[in-house]
């Protein structure tokens, strides 16, 4: 499938919900051959379980991307919530407009996202993790606030049943998202039990995650009178980008196939569109991809993979991921059973480590490696992705940073954050610009 590009400069008209001053636009062409199916297909219920650890591997550490069968998560409740999903966006806009986001507040309605500072073409709410872990307390109860903020829904009276729909779906993805957590730890080490050290940080994922989970709505992308010239930059439903967390569960539209990841390394292969593959999903499936986090743990044996959505000139296109995050207070870092140094707890220089790698205890099969990261604080990279989707702060935070050659401020910036903040609180950009700022990383 080749994505076509429409290369006039005419802005595209202005949707009804407010989708307004795109130039140019990406879309599908349908007519080629779907090279997508190459995504792997991995089925949950393998009552092999080391040929699925061995799949699970083979997959994060290649595509990062897999479509997963016979998940666990009933078809009836699937079919109810594409049918909650469709029914929210349908709403008037000033309605999803009193559920807006906003500088305090991650969580709720957008229509007016930036990726890699681009804005999208696309509608969406986000509905987190609560503070109190507790969906029986009012949404904005003070003991639900969190880093994140808290949740916004619309009434009972505008959407029918919408949030128990959702509070049901997020449960379900957060429980396939400690499974598939941990067998993906277990195919990093290649072993039936987890290391002490992964097995704590599985626990701790499990009962602080900070998860959230996004609808998604692509309103058709007209593209009338526009001449395709491809490797040029356009409107994209989302432009190329990493997902930040651990794993994200995507749930695609079944009818428009536009999400597509990238086959290359180098990210300056970026414009050429033959290096992008779409992901058919395959029916019933869940697509599932690894994230940043995923990457640093695994000290880059996994791949957080490129990827981004197209805009279609007629169909309308619904997704929602679920992105699986650790704790605020998680130092992300590479698991210690596969380095040959490591990092002290105060976040010093590394040492040479004791581990021996493949141990006889555990016979962990991988060998051990030169250590590729820096700690990563969740809740600072949370907080500046979360700061630059609604304010141009100039260069997006990106695992890159933490490498161990890179010379990036955020690793002092982010112990300074770690003394001040409190993640029981929601974000505040202007509290923290003093610590966040900086010349080289912020423009102010
Ligand atoms: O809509 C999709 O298929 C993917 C969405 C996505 O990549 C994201 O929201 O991070
Ligand atoms: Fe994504």
């Amino acid at each position: 499938m080749t994505p076509k590009h429409n290369g006039d400069d005419r802005e595209s008209s202005s949707d009804s919900n407010g989708l307004m001053g795109y130039r140019k636009s990406w879309k599908v062409d349908d007519t080629d051959d779907a090279t997508g199916n190459e995504i792997p297909i991995i089925d949950l219920s393998n009552p092999n379980r080391s040929q699925l650890i061995e799949q699970l591997y083979e997959a994060c550490s290649t595509w990062g991307f897999f479509q997963l069968i016979n998940h666990g998560i009933p078809s009836h409740l699937l079919t109810s919530f594409r049918h909650a999903m469709c029914n929210f966006f349908a709403l008037p806009y000033d309605v999803k407009l009193q559920l807006k986001r906003h500088a305090k507040n991650a969580r709720g309605y957008f229509d007016d996202e930036l990726t890699k500072r681009k804005r999208d073409w696309k509608e969406a709410i986000d509905v987190g993790a609560p503070g109190s872990r507790d969906w029986n307390l009012p949404d904005d109860d003070v003991q639900n606030a969190c880093l994140d903020g808290y949740n916004q829904f619309p009434s009972g009276d505008e959407c029918p049943n919408f949030r128990d729909v959702i509070v049901e779906y997020f449960q379900q993805c957060s429980k396939l998202s400690s499974h598939l957590a941990r067998l993906m730890t277990l195919a990093l080490s290649g072993i039936e039990i987890n290391d002490e050290e992964i097995e704590m940080f599985l626990e701790r994922m499990e009962a602080e995650h900070t998860s959230y989970l996004r609808m998604n709505y692509y309103p058709p992308c007209s593209t009338e009178g526009n001449n395709h010239k491809p490797g040029s930059s356009g409107a994209l439903g989302i432009s190329p980008h990493r997902d930040a967390g651990f794993l994200t569960i995507l749930l695609q539209d079944d009818d428009c196939h536009s999400l597509q990841v990238a086959r290359f390394e180098d990210d300056d292969d970026i414009e050429d569109d033959d290096k992008w593959v779409t992901v058919h999903p395959v029916p019933d499936s869940l697509t599932i991809n690894t994230g940043d986090m995923a990457m640093i743990c695994s000290n880059g044996r996994f791949r957080a993979p490129l990827h981004r959505v197209l805009t279609d000139p007629e169909k309308k296109r619904y997704s929602a991921p679920f992105f699986y995050n650790p704790g605020y207070n998680e130092l992300i870092a590479p698991f210690a059973c596969f380095c040959k140094e490591v990092i002290a707890e105060d976040l010093g220089e590394p040492s040479n480590n004791d581990a021996t790698g493949c141990d006889d205890e555990t016979n962990n099969i991988r060998e051990l490696q030169a250590l590729k990261y820096h700690p990563c604080l969740w809740g600072y990279f949370r907080a500046l992705r979360f700061a630059g989707d609604l304010t141009d702060l100039g260069v997006e935070i990106q695992t890159s940073h933490y490498k161990m050659e890179s010379k990036s401020s955020h690793i002092e910036k982010q112990r300074r954050f770690l003394e001040l903040v409190n993640f029981e609180e929601p974000f505040d950009v202007e509290r923290y610009r003093h610590v966040l700022a900086s010349a080289e990383d912020i423009q102010t």
